[in-house]
């Protein structure tokens, strides 16, 4: 992972412009008929779009290892010092046949480096906010980190609320239902993970590529991606939480 001591955020590149109209396909050459003026062609992703996705929470939540898990498929007890700073890694994501980059970025939870992080959130096009379901404090303080995102985030940054350390059920503090209703409260996705079993790993940070890709390639007309459903879906098809 590379780090950052710099306060300076490097800004993303990324872009939300909808994609040129192909003057061959037909669309305003005059030479529509019926049935393409009814089926546009569909707009075309650009795979070199940068999506920048910041991890936030509580120290100890996991947040390091949640990535590690992600970017490499593994799990190291106990064996991340606190974060210092903020630093990113780049992964590739493909979803519906199409690569969405994502540079996630692996902030400290520790209050210290607050001032150094919230630099970060103004650029972020995603956020995943953790909280730890053996740990009440990280939870309590979910409404806190909220409104810094609203404060320092752009409004439209995709949220996305994740109860970690779902593995350690035996030390839960916090059910998921609470989880489910304090993300309902708020309008953002919710599930439960695990960097140590990589539960639902994998599909939080797919669902965050999916929304950003759709977002990118949204024609005004079409119906929005629904993350919500996504999720529920997925969780269902995997079977993952048979054991909450
Ligand atoms: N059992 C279990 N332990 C976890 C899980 N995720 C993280 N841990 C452990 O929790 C501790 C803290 O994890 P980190 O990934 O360093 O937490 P962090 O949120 O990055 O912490 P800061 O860098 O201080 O903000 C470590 O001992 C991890 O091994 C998990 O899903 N299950």
């Amino acid at each position: 992972m590379e780090r950052m001591e710099s306060m300076e955020p490097i800004p993303a590149c990324y872009t939300t412009a909808y994609p040129e109209i192909n003057p061959d396909s037909g669309y305003g050459s005059g030479e529509n008929t019926e049935n393409q003026a009814k089926t546009p062609p569909a707009p075309t992703y650009d795979e070199d779009l940068v999506h920048k996705t910041i991890l936030v929470g509580d120290s100890g939540v996991g947040k390091t290892s949640l990535l590690v898990q992600f970017d490499q498929g593994k799990f190291i007890p106990g064996s991340f010092s606190a974060t210092v700073g903020i630093g990113f890694t780049n992964k590739e994501v493909t979803v519906d046949n199409v690569k969405v980059k994502l540079q996630i970025w692996d902030t400290a939870g520790q209050e210290r480096f607050r001032s150094v992080t919230h630099a970060y959130y103004r650029d972020a096009h995603a956020l995943l906010l953790l909280y730890d379901i053996t740990n009440k404090s990280s939870f309590d303080n979910i409404r806190a980190w909220l409104s810094e995102i609203h404060e320092y985030a752009q409004t439209d940054v995709v949220i996305m609320l994740l109860g970690n350390k779902a593995d350690m059920s035996s030390e839960r503090a916090i059910r998921r239902d609470e989880g489910e209703r304090l993300a309902r409260e708020y309008s953002v996705p919710f599930m439960e993970t695990s960097a140590k079993t990589g539960v639902n790993v994998e599909l939080a940070f797919t669902a965050v590529a999916k929304e950003l890709k759709h977002r990118a390639v949204q024609h005004p007309s079409e119906p929005k991606f629904q993350i919500h459903e996504y999720i529920e879906s997925q969780k269902e098809k995997s079977g993952c939480c048979s054991y909450f």
